[in-house]
């Protein structure tokens, strides 16, 4: 490709001489390009270069009033694009590359950013800005550089840079403005035209890359790769990068979702931007200079690496590849800008020749092969978790963390199982990224567990969810074998999962025998110890003293409450069923701030409190019981008492989150509601909306307070 390139006059004599041996620098690692651009990745493609495209989920909601400069905004739109996949990748798809490519493009004209027209009148109002007018295509990049460590922390650098490229375009008569705007064309293109194809025919002149006004500045792009590769490793060895990416220095270990503007330029305490190396030589992005230059060819920076320990396996070549590509037909760049759909798309060079590009072919069927992908990811979904489950309840995870390095047929004797059983259990459990195999005893491996099994899946670990899996095995899967008759009827499956007629799930199916009833307290309380830290700590309640946790269960919420504020003391209240096993679940130390108070809650009087915790509460009752529920609390606070709620919120199209809508199938007369519902349920029982918080941890939370 590269002598269609230099014909192209993009690229000049000395780049060319670096290109080969910078992509083939990246030969064997494990290169993303974390955006769906059908022109990037032909682009990038056709500079030989190998790798996956994973489209990046970050959403380009960041605030351009922040930015100085429009092309700020671009790059940090890239680097944020970047990261989020590189970030993602360990968890989701069990790998982490070794280089992430982000990439953003805009067009601005007369101090405006222009981004894809909503429909035609839009198109309309942006082509005439452009119409007779020099405007300006950035694209913003990030390389983020992946390292994985022995201890499984991935660290993260990126180096970023962007590049301006001018497009004049001619005066527009009105038939053809509208000509080209009923072509389609201008829809999902950012200043609503692409260069590459019918938009071709608007523009006067361009000054700079081409190929940045089409999606990616190639030549700016190798010469970058040239300076982290080949100039960072002279002496060609990997520990010479490493030291030279900084990946033995201190690193910053949070990554802003709502960076300051300019955060992609506080890079120099970075050692790799260090001018030891010379990585930031040139004008910086925000220096008079740079903002000032044309067709800039504006000197990388470097930014802090940022340090995220990975919870899965280690991707080894038997994962099962349906884990590899995830949503990716939902989640899409929407804002890439010279996007066409096109069959083919013609590119002029600019000496007249035309260069096919048949790449939607070729896109078509890797889409397609993602989508088939993701049909097979929600297919075989129940047998990972039913070998999640199978594994759990044997004991593998706790036995492999005693006894690590044994191999299967040692496994299947030491609980009791079949060899032939016991190696498929343990290879599933590879593959899923719970179990890691190792070296080889003649010609069995030896297991052990990988961080997220050492992390969750082992029965004393501090955030086990061994008791929330085991109640998942033995309650909501035989509700789930039922589904399709739950549809059909719109009844409670319980009776026939269980055998048993059930008014209230509690009474009637929980706490029937104490065998289930324990499993049930388990269940809630590990969920309780993983997400309670995050709900005690969503706001600010120094006000409180006082809280009662209503249907508080083992306490393990409460717990989580007094931790987090010194001064507060917490009455769990549960049904007697519950408060008298309890004490089972009381942790070692504490010191009597947490006590239990035996009731029903929907006949009994509550415990006088400032601060009423619901947590998981409502989403097990229809309306009627909940508006009984608030009321008996409406009735025991006084004004400027709190509700804390703490619940799955849907989002207000009832789309998502699909944790949400899945476990609605197996509740019976409960349901799943908005925050908006939520709130709407409480201000009729006089408490008014303070705050809502989306956690990042399973439960969301909202403190109201009574008016
Ligand atoms: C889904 S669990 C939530 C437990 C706890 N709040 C948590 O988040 O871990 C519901 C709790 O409400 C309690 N509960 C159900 N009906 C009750 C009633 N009528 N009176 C008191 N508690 C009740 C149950 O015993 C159970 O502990």
């Amino acid at each position: 490709q590269f002598p269609s390139l230099l014909r192209q006059g993009q690229l000049d004599e000395k780049a060319a001489m670096v290109l080969n041996p910078v992509i083939s620098k990246l030969a064997g690692k494990l290169v993303v390009l974390a955006s769906a651009s059908p022109r990037r990745l032909e682009i990038l493609r056709n500079a030989g270069l190998r790798f996956e495209v994973v489209p990046s989920w970050f959403k380009e909601t960041l605030d351009k009033g922040l930015f100085k400069a429009p092309h700020e905004y671009a790059v940090e739109t890239a680097k944020q694009k970047a990261l989020e996949v590189a970030r993602r990748m360990p968890f989701k798809h069990l790998k982490t590359p070794d280089m992430v490519i982000g990439a953003d493009t805009i067009v601005t004209v007369d101090g405006m950013i222009l981004e894809k027209p909503v429909d035609k009148n839009d198109a309309y109002r942006m082509l005439s800005k452009l119409s007779g007018k020099e405007h300006s295509v950035f694209t913003g990049v990030a390389l983020v550089l992946c390292h994985e460590k022995e201890n499984e922390e991935v660290d993260y650098q990126s180096f970023e840079f962007y590049e301006e490229t001018k497009v004049k375009f001619a005066d527009l008569s009105e038939s053809m403005l509208w000509e080209y705007i009923n072509s389609g064309e201008p829809m999902d293109k950012a200043g609503g035209y692409g260069i590459q194809a019918l938009g071709g025919m608007l523009v006067e002149y361009v000054h700079g890359d081409f190929l940045n006004v089409v999606g990616f500045p190639l030549n700016h792009f190798c010469k970058q790769l040239d300076r982290i590769y080949n100039h960072c490793t002279s002496s060609s060895d990997e520990e010479s990068l490493s030291v030279c990416l900084g990946q033995n220095s201190s690193h910053t270990p949070t990554i802003p979702t709502q960076p300051p503007p300019n955060l992609s330029t506080q890079s120099s305490h970075s050692p790799a931007s260090s001018a030891k190396h010379n990585l930031s030589s040139g004008p910086r992005p925000n220096s008079p200079s740079a903002s000032q230059t044309h067709h800039t060819q504006n000197s990388p920076t470097a930014s802090p690496a940022h340090k995220v320990k990975r919870n899965g396996g280690k991707s080894e070549e038997s994962q099962s590849s349906w884990m590899l590509v995830n949503s990716l037909s939902k989640h899409t760049d929407t804002r890439e800008v010279q996007d066409s759909e096109n069959t083919t798309s013609p590119l002029m060079t600019s000496g007249g020749q035309v260069i096919e590009l048949n790449v939607t072919e070729q896109e078509d069927s890797e889409l397609k092969k993602e989508d088939l992908q993701r049909i097979i990811e929600l297919m075989d979904g129940f047998k990972a978790s039913k070998a999640l489950f199978t594994s759990s309840k044997m004991g593998v995870f706790d036995l492999l963390q005693t006894r690590p390095g044994l191999d299967a047929a040692q496994v299947a004797q030491e609980l009791k199982a079949s060899v032939k059983g016991t190696e498929c259990l343990l290879e599933a459990c590879v593959a899923l990224g719970l179990l890691k195999s190792k070296g080889r005893t003649g010609q069995s491996p030896m297991y052990e567990n990988t961080h997220l099994a050492t992390r969750f899946l082992l029965s004393d670990a501090p955030l086990s969810l061994q008791g929330y899996i085991r109640h998942c095995n033995d309650t909501v899967w035989p509700l789930f074998s039922h589904l399709e008759s739950a549809v059909q009827d719109g009844s409670n499956q319980r009776e026939k999962a269980f055998g048993k007629k059930s008014q209230d799930v509690f009474q009637d199916t929980y706490y029937n025998s104490k065998e289930v009833k324990l499993r049930f307290m388990n269940a809630m309380h590990s969920i309780a110890k993983v997400t309670g830290k995050a709900v005690a700590t969503a706001f600010d309640l120094s006000k409180f003293k006082t809280a009662c946790d209503i249907g508080g269960c083992t306490g393990a919420m409460a717990y989580e409450f007094t931790k987090a504020h010194p001064k507060l003391s917490v009455t769990v209240f549960d049904l007697p069923a519950v408060v008298e096993m309890s004490e089972h679940f009381h942790p070692l130390h504490t010191d009597n701030r947490v006590s239990f108070v035996a009731g029903d809650f929907f006949k009994d009087e509550l415990p006088k409190a400032d601060l009423y915790i619901l947590a998981r509460i409502l989403h097990d009752w229809p309306d009627e019981k909940v508006h009984l529920l608030l009321s008996k609390i409406a009735d025991a606070c006084t004004p400027g008492c709190g509700v804390l709620l703490s619940e799955i919120f849907l989002d207000e199209e009832r789309r998502g989150p699909s944790r949400g809508l899945l476990q609605a199938l197996s509740m019976s007369e409960g349901k799943q509601r908005s925050a908006t519902e939520y709130s709407l349920l409480l201000k009729s029982h006089g408490f008014v909306t303070a705050h809502v918080k989306h956690t990042a941890n399973l439960l969301d939370a909202m403190l109201c307070i009574k008016a």
